[in-house]
């Protein structure tokens, strides 16, 4: 379990530089075998949050405790045996390969000589299987995409065998399905291993659909905890991301753009073509409103779409020609 008590994190003052104190009064607990996935806008503090947890910088005040002992008891081989940290480095030792990388995860444990051991090679090769690097073995780390120096570097951090995991947005260079498969890949550790997982991330919808915990810092440096579920219902997610121009909507759990002069549209089709119409009109400048008046009906006939607005009926066979015609009428 990895606690946070009364914890401040910043950065202390240094000669005429006055510190600065990023987050206060934090109180959270990170339990093994969850997910949870630390979220929150720009600049809030969520690095320098997962640094302090990591033991890399200073508490301003307060403790993090690991399975109940601060980390600050802990020396630093024990720390790097029971804590591993995946930033968003790029400063990577030249002449390495991704191999050898990896196998610096496991110096904690190989003692004095640092010699890897069979036992040692197994779970390297298991970390780069996992994390989908292990064809990338050979390959000088200075050499990799900014999506493949992630994997390898998740993969050391695996290497290492820690009991908690705190990885500063690790999925930030992947593609879709690698984000998708990499958090995964974590809860399943988390569950199968009993880690602490404690992930940031800014993608707030891949956040909600697979945390199992929340750790939300919201534009005013408070920290709110609970799962993704109870944050969207109590209108904290909704508080922190909203904007002018763009809404969270809960049900759906994609965030929505909102143009001007929009009026509401009522879409009637079977099966999926109805939310992609609706997204489609969405874009277009309109509110989906599924029951009630609406200003624009649209319906699919079979082989066409059929809108009316002002009682005027119009008549369209592709949807391109009914977005682009919806589009000026949402601006009229
Ligand atoms: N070395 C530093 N010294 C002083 N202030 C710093 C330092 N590093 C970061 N900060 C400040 O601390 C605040 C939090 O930064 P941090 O990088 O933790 O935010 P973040 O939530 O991770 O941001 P992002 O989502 O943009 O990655 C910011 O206002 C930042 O300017």
């Amino acid at each position: 379990m990895l606690s946070l008590r009364s914890l401040s994190v910043g950065y202390p003052g240094r000669r005429r530089r006055p510190a600065r104190r990023v987050l206060e009064g934090l109180e959270a607990v990170a339990r093994p075998g969850d997910l949870t996935v630390l979220i929150g806008p720009n600049g809030t503090g969520k690095s320098t949050l997962l640094r302090t947890l990591a033991g890399l910088q200073p508490a301003l005040e307060g403790q993090v405790l690991l399975d109940g002992s601060p980390i600050t008891a802990l020396d630093e081989v024990e720390r790097a045996r029971r804590i591993a940290v995946v930033l968003t480095e790029r400063d990577l030792p030249a002449l390495l390969t991704a191999r050898e990388l990896t196998g610096l995860g496991r110096h904690p444990h190989t003692g004095f000589t640092g010699r890897l051991t069979a036992a040692d090679q197994a779970v390297i090769d298991w970390a780069l299987q996992v994390t989908g690097a292990a064809h990338l073995a050979h390959r000088p780390v200075t050499e990799l995409s900014d999506g493949e120096r992630q994997r390898v570097l998740t993969a050391r951090a695996l290497a290492q065998e820690p009991s908690a995991i705190l990885l500063d947005e690790p999925t930030a260079f992947l593609d879709v399905p690698s984000r998708v498969a990499l958090m995964g890949l974590l809860r399943r550790l988390a569950r199968e291993r009993s880690l602490v997982v404690v992930v940031s991330t800014h993608d707030l919808e891949l956040a909600l659909r697979i945390a199992d915990r929340i750790w939300l810092i919201d534009p005013a440096g408070a920290l709110h905890c609970g799962t993704p579920e109870e944050l969207t219902l109590n209108g904290t997610i909704g508080a922190s991301f909203d904007g002018e121009e763009l809404t969270f909507e809960a049900a759906s759990g994609v965030f929505v753009l909102h143009g001007k002069g929009r009026g509401t549209a009522r879409v009637t089709a079977d099966g999926t073509r109805r939310p992609l119409l609706e997204r489609a009109l969405t874009r277009a400048g309109w509110h989906p409103s599924p029951e009630g008046p609406a200003d624009l009906a649209v319906t699919w006939t079979g082989e066409a779409y059929e809108a009316v607005r002002d009682g005027t009926a119009h008549r369209f066979t592709s949807l391109a020609d009914l977005t682009d015609w919806a589009r000026h009428e949402a601006n009229r």
